[in-house]
């Protein structure tokens, strides 16, 4: 077994940010959220959740370099004040010796820089519409060496734990280590058990389907490309990396995000997908950009070499790639 205490303190650490999630969400209010410069809304949740990841890393982990998406310099502005005291007061219910001045210090643990060695990145939550629209949020840590996902984790706090039988309620943790498969458990029970998960079964046409955003992506051409990869059930659509999880445990033969064709320069963030990528890997599945080609989590915290996800069973992957050429080309 490898990257034990890595992966003991991403479990905890998305835990923690899970269990503050909740918390915020269930006492939220219009004004706890601000909009970035990009026009995308950022809550005191993902804030506070960034805090609490980054700060219990350090803790373990000292000279670890963090990537996280968010950054504290909009909370230091006197404007932001009664944001940042809601923020620190959340905090402390976690870490009793937060104060404003120590949670923008944790935010910003989270301003590393990518690197070819070893780093951890983070989405403190991954989805932030879904978690404004109660719905599926994911709180996202993945440990990258070398360029490639080591260990990830995700927490998915809204996930039905199984869409067939909904008395097991909602909320569920992905765990993977590179080599040794995907694993999940449920946040219900009193003990966290994790247990193996694995692809979908060829032969349950109903889960033959796809997982898409709710937002983003080409949704057009992403209908033509599923349906002459062969997958013809109802997409599912959900915010977040919980797409990644619904694949890994085979609840959706293929993820599919293509460049929307009003932002065909944008480029996806590595902390929407490293973590995503190796729990689908683990489980025996594929990963790879519009064009077959492998993600780059090493090079910038923007995949600027990668455009769109592709992410299935190795067939369905195979189909989808062939699909995408015929009609790009
Ligand atoms: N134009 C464009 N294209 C693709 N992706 C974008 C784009 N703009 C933003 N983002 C990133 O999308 C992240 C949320 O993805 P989702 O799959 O949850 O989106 S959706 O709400 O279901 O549509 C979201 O992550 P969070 O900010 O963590 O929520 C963004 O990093
Ligand atoms: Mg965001
Ligand atoms: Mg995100
Ligand atoms: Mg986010």
């Amino acid at each position: 077994m490898a990257y034990i205490k890595e992966k003991q303190v991403a479990i905890e650490a998305a835990l923690k940010a899970a269990a503050f999630c909740i918390d915020v969400q269930n006492e939220l209010i219009a004004t706890d959220t601000l909009e970035k410069g990009d026009k995308s809304p950022v809550t005191i949740a993902d804030f506070g959740a960034q805090a609490l990841v980054c700060q219990h890393l350090r803790t373990v982990f000292p000279n670890d370099i963090i990537v996280g998406e968010e950054n504290a310099s909009s909370l230091q502005l006197p404007e932001n004040l009664p944001l940042l005291e809601k923020i620190t007061a959340f905090t402390q219910r976690f870490v009793p010796e937060a104060n404003n001045e120590r949670v923008c210090e944790w935010i910003d643990l989270g301003n590393g820089e990518v690197n070819k060695e070893r780093f951890w990145t983070l989405d403190p939550i991954d989805g932030t519409k879904g978690f404004l629209r109660r719905e599926q949020y994911a709180i996202a840590i993945a440990l990258i060496e070398n360029g490639d996902p080591k260990v990830g984790v995700l927490a998915c706090p809204m996930l039905p734990v199984d869409y067939d039988d909904p008395k097991r309620g909602v909320g569920c943790l992905f765990v993977a280590v590179r080599g040794e498969g995907a694993l999940m458990a449920s946040l219900n029970s009193h003990r966290l058990q994790l247990k193996p998960i694995h692809l979908v079964d060829g032969r349950d046409p109903k889960r033959l389907r796809c997982a898409e955003s709710i937002e983003h992506g080409d949704h057009e051409l992403q209908k033509k490309v599923i349906k002459e990869a062969g997958l013809h059930a109802d997409s599912l659509k959900l915010d977040s990396q919980a797409k990644y999880g619904v694949v890994a445990r085979g609840d959706a033969a293929l993820y599919l995000r293509l460049p929307s064709p009003t932002q065909p320069d944008y480029r996806e963030k590595i902390w929407d997908h490293a973590a995503g990528v190796l729990l689908v890997e683990e489980a025996g599945g594929k990963a790879s950009d519009m064009l077959g080609q492998r993600l780059q989590f090493a090079s910038d915290q923007t995949m600027k070499h990668n455009q769109g996800v592709v992410v299935s069973t190795p067939v369905y992957h195979r189909a989808v790639i062939d699909a995408l050429r015929y009609f790009l080309a």
